[in-house]
């Protein structure tokens, strides 16, 4: 069932006098990867800063799940997993103790929350790593046990910032797989930012974010219908460079 995990509404954000998101509006839907591209200062990173709630939006609205960010935080932030570009796992606890504390954090229980530890980790093909300290694991190991723990308490969307950021080629193939199958399984809702045009499927919605304005949104295959555009490289292109973008 389709369902619209995170809506945005007429969003605008400005650092002092430097406008960084002007009016924003789109939605992510459940059972979706949705891919916010955009090229270096496009407002990813402001965006993401306003729905984990870093920043407040002073124009706009933002719901998770039917719940108004501002007026309803906990219920709407109870439904969000974030990844951020940044590693925040404990490097020298195991994989099992940086879940475990991100469990009782979100106040699951012991028992439920290696119940949820175990289904994560397996499902991501990292619960033989369980026992073994963050340090030892290669960047997309760590990447996989953060995609997990943001997962543990079975949130509705995913936001994931720049997620292969650094990896080699088998690691960032096996994260976009990855998050493509539980897109599919778990009916998750995904907002993926990026600016690598090779890690768009076929069936992944776009949102293209240039100079904080949307510039396309929709399914990847209807954009390149309407626009005539032969793949995701061009749309970028043609919306993010030349005299017009
Ligand atoms: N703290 C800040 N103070 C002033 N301007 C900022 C600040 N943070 C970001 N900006 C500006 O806001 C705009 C959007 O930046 P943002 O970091 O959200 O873009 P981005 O798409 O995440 O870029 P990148 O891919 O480089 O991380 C840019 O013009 C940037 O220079």
């Amino acid at each position: 069932m389709t369902e619209i995990a995170l809506a945005v509404e007429n969003l605008s954000f400005a650092y002092g006098a430097k406008k960084a998101l002007d009016a924003l509006s789109f939605n992510v839907q459940s059972g979706e990867c949705t891919i916010l591209l955009g090229p270096n200062g496009a407002g990813k990173s402001t965006l993401f800063s306003l729905i984990t709630r870093l920043y407040d939006a002073r124009a706009g609205r933002i719901e998770l799940c039917g719940f108004d960010l501002k007026k309803q935080s906990l219920q709407a932030l109870a439904r969000l997993g974030v990844v951020f570009q940044q590693t925040t796992l404990d490097p020298d606890l195991s994989v099992t103790q940086n879940l475990r504390y991100h469990a009782a954090l979100h106040g699951i229980g012991r028992k439920a929350a290696d119940k949820r530890i175990q289904e994560e980790l397996e499902r991501l093909a990292m619960f033989e790593r369980r026992g073994e300290k963050v340090r030892q694991l290669n960047g997309g190991h760590k990447r996989r046990v953060e995609i997990a723990r943001a997962l543990l308490h079975k949130p509705s969307l995913l936001l994931l910032d720049e997620p292969t950021v650094g990896l080699d080629m088998p690691s960032r193939q096996a994260i976009v797989s990855h998050v493509h199958d539980l897109v599919k399984q778990q009916n998750l809702a995904v907002l993926w930012a990026t600016h690598l045009i090779d890690e768009i499927a076929a069936d992944d919605s776009l949102i293209v974010l240039h100079k904080g304005q949307v510039k396309a949104s929709g399914k990847l295959s209807e954009i390149l219908q309407t626009t005539g555009w032969a793949d995701p490289g061009q749309v970028f292109q043609k919306l993010t460079q030349g005299p017009q973008a």
